[in-house]
């Protein structure tokens, strides 16, 4: 059996075609949305998603305000361009590309809520866990369009997360549980003692440990839905969690490269435009 493919290069294709529509309903309405990012140093894995994110912007008519800016910016000169995307009506949101280097936490919560793209803001995640709406944290929710996509069933799925990191697991599990998807999470992380005994209960499987191949076709329930979020940069090549051997057991995997790592733009346009027509109906 080779598990059929959770092809998140496609569905992003998919999802800029129908955000290009909306974005032109936008713009017929006297509105241009722009995103701005906030690229702090030369890490080349932080320069090609934020190139990317721009392409992406563009090919679907949102207009980019990019501030780059040296490995040796300060916490106050960052701060500054927070500040400054902040009180710029043409920059509809706005994220701070990480790893910074810098006090991330205080970054994050300098971003303008209303303005937060990434879904990452202490305010977003609070509105998160409360149950109300706000902008979603790009990745996780971009994890669960993709199985929504391929039609993989989620409620009542029982869901092994691997990984509690911020940008990914822990958001995920809030996401999984709320009533719209109704499945059971097991949220497992480095204390877990028997990841495996866990994994093999699993309907789906999303995993976020950037451990490569730590997750191997003999701990997967046959069938299972598998996600591959992990990135680890192994001689220079992007390589995930999951393991070649997994393709034979499970019924859906999402490879990696082009899985959930697009997904994340997805989301990320979604944000930006959810935003805009927000705007316009205030
Ligand atoms: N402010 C943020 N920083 C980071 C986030 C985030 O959501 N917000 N997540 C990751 C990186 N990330 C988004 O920024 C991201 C990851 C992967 C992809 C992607 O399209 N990957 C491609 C392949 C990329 C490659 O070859 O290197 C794929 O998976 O096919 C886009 C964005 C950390 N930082």
């Amino acid at each position: 059996m080779t598990a059929q493919t959770l092809d998140g290069a496609a569905t992003l294709r998919t999802i800029k075609a129908e955000l290009a529509q909306r974005v032109a309903v936008l713009k017929e309405q006297g509105v241009v949305p722009g995103l701005g990012t906030v690229l702090v140093g030369d890490d080349p894995g932080s320069h090609w998603y934020v190139g990317a994110k721009h392409k992406d912007c563009a090919e679907i008519g949102i207009t980019s305000i990019r501030r780059d800016l040296p490995a040796t910016a300060s916490q106050a000169e960052v701060e500054a361009v927070i500040d400054e995307l902040n009180a710029d009506d043409a920059c509809t949101g706005f994220l701070v590309q990480q790893p910074t280097g810098l006090d991330e936490f205080a970054l994050l919560s300098r971003v303008d809520p209303d303005k937060d793209v990434d879904g990452l803001h202490p305010t977003n995640l609070g509105k998160l866990v409360l149950g109300e709406s706000g902008p979603l944290p790009c990745t996780p929710v971009g994890a669960i369009e993709l199985l929504r996509r391929h039609d993989v069933e989620i409620a009542g799925a029982e869901v092994v997360v691997v990984g509690r990191g911020l940008t990914v697991g822990r958001p995920l599990g809030l996401l999984l549980t709320r009533r719209s998807e109704n499945a059971t999470v097991t949220l497992c992380h480095t204390g877990t003692r028997d990841l495996a005994a866990h994994v093999r209960n699993a309907d789906i499987v999303v995993a976020a440990a950037g451990v490569p191949g730590i997750i191997t076709g003999d701990i997967v329930k046959p069938g299972a839905a598998v996600l591959d979020v992990g990135v680890s940069r192994v001689d220079g090549k992007v390589t995930g969690d999951v393991h070649a051997s997994v393709w034979d057991v499970a019924g859906w995997v999402s490879p990696n490269p082009k899985g959930v790592g697009p997904m994340t733009r997805a989301m990320l346009l979604s944000n930006i435009v959810e935003i805009a027509e927000k705007s316009v109906r205030a």
